[in-house]
């Protein structure tokens, strides 16, 4: 492996005597991680029915190796069906480490394409609220995608400077994940591309975008609540000299112990001043060390000022009757729904998150769970609807073995013949599912079910 001189250099002087196990990890291979996504099955559920070998993560409770080298589980149904996330195994560590309750207001600063915002989501379990936020117009398309397809209902999925965030959301959010942009020294072994993007862009030009980003994410935190900060790359000024720079300037902030490993290594602090600041709490993941590419962590909480009102806006009411045909089909759903979170733009139907600030001027690409569209007298139910609905909950269920070839044939956006297992006059809206999980809708009529399956998340031949 052809590494920077610079960069050698650098590592010799930070890891001392464990820099040639640090070289020599580079000669061995990657590690491939599957995360299981716990808002739509168990991890012992899914230890039923996966097909592979998985060896656990010891520090992910819902983390598993896999062999990326003889395995594909990125082009198997149960993916379609949003039970796992492919993420490098250290990846995984900052949302777990997040003390995440069903309920909170949880805002993910830095969320494209969504690894560790889809945990953040499963963890809220229905209830609360996720705001993913990307500047990248493009990533931000991704990043709603796969929460869509995890099946995360409770959303606002933002496209903007977080700078813009700050007046809306002041003092707003109960936790905070910032997964900084970053020079990315601990993605060298499994991507060479980063490199070259490294020689480009290295540690001084994302140590001051660090630095801005994480005093934007603090005003945006309230007084009790808890920010986690993570980089993958190794250079001190972009992690332990970003928190040193956070603690001076924001002394409302504390540092917190992280649940530890055995592989796990502090911080690294320099000098008397950052000594002082407890940057041992916080934790570097090496490749050497631990079955990971690398990874830097510190979780701060933001100390309490006393008795406190809650200043959160409440959601305006959205009262009013919803059209006959919206709740000819919800009447089917086995679901309480709040008829004051729901809301129609252009015939197109949203069940809103509660408590969301007036959020005129900001862009974004979803509020809410997008449930479907009213259109000509007949309401058409959603992709990300279908993801979110539990096979219980809907009457109309046509639910294959993972083994039928029509799984394939719907991921493929085919239409099937499903006349083995309904009646003849049976019609309507059909959610179609693999083994109990969800995957999309169609609607039948004499036995031939049409494809209802979004167009651009169909399965690729070539995948
Ligand atoms: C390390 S990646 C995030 C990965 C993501 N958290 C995940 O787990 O999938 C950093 C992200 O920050 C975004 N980004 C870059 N500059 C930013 C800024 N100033 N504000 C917010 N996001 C930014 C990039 O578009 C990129 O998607």
């Amino acid at each position: 492996m052809n590494l920077p001189k610079l960069f050698e250099e650098k590592m010799q002087t930070l890891l001392g005597a464990d820099y040639e196990k640090y070289i020599q990890c580079f000669e061995e291979e990657r590690h491939y991680g599957l995360r299981v996504n716990t808002n739509k099955i168990s991890v012992e559920d899914f230890l039923k029915i996966a097909p592979w070998h998985l060896e656990p993560i010891p520090w992910i409770h819902n983390g598993f190796y896999y062999d990326g080298e003889v395995v594909q589980p990125a082009k198997h149904p149960y993916y379609f069906a949003g039970l796992y996330y492919l993420q490098e195994p250290s990846a995984m560590t900052p949302a777990d480490r997040l003390p995440i309750c069903p309920g909170d207001k949880v805002l993910d600063v830095c969320a494209a394409p969504g690894g560790k915002a889809t945990e953040l989501g499963a963890r809220l379990k229905g209830e609360g609220l996720l705001a993913a936020n990307d500047i990248s117009s493009s990533r931000a398309k991704g990043l709603l995608k796969n929460l869509e397809l995890f099946g995360i209902g409770n959303l606002l999925i933002l496209n903007e400077e977080p700078g813009n965030l700050t007046k809306i959301f002041a003092e707003y959010f109960d936790k905070i994940l910032i997964d900084a942009p970053c020079s990315g020294e601990g993605m060298f072994r499994k991507d060479k591309k980063m490199i070259k993007a490294w020689e480009e862009h290295g540690p001084s030009y994302f140590s001051k975008i660090q630095k801005n980003i994480i005093m934007q994410a603090a005003s945006m935190l309230r007084p009790g609540g808890m920010m986690l900060y993570s980089t993958c790359t190794f250079d001190r000024s972009e992690n332990e000299q970003v928190i040193a720079c956070l603690l001076e300037q924001c002394p409302e902030f504390e540092l917190c112990e992280i649940d530890g490993y055995d592989g796990f290594s502090p911080g690294i602090p320099k000098g008397a001043e950052e000594e002082n600041l407890n940057l041992n709490k916080t934790v570097r993941i090496f490749p050497h060390r631990m079955k990971g590419e690398g990874h830097f962590l510190a979780l701060l909480k933001k100390k309490e000022r006393g008795f406190e009102d809650d200043k959160s806006q409440k959601g305006h009411a959205l009262s009013g009757k919803l059209p006959e045909e919206l709740e000819e089909f919800l009447q089917l759903v086995k679901r309480s729904f709040d008829r004051s979170r729901f809301e129609i733009n252009n015939g197109k139907v949203y069940y809103m998150p509660t408590g969301l600030p007036k959020m005129q001027k900001l862009r974004f690409l979803r509020t809410g769970l997008f449930l479907g569209e009213v259109k000509k007298k007949r309401f058409e139910p959603s992709q990300a609807f279908a993801m979110n609905l539990k096979k219980e909950e809907y009457p109309f269920v046509l639910n294959f073995p993972c083994t039928d070839e029509r799984v394939i044939k719907y991921l493929k956006g085919e239409t099937l013949d499903v006349s083995d297992l309904v009646q003849e006059n049976d019609k309507g809206w059909y959610l179609v599912c693999v083994d109990g999980y969800s995957l999309g809708f169609g609607k039948l009529l004499s036995g031939m079910l049409k494809n209802k399956y979004l167009p651009g998340w169909r399965w690729q031949s070539s995948r």
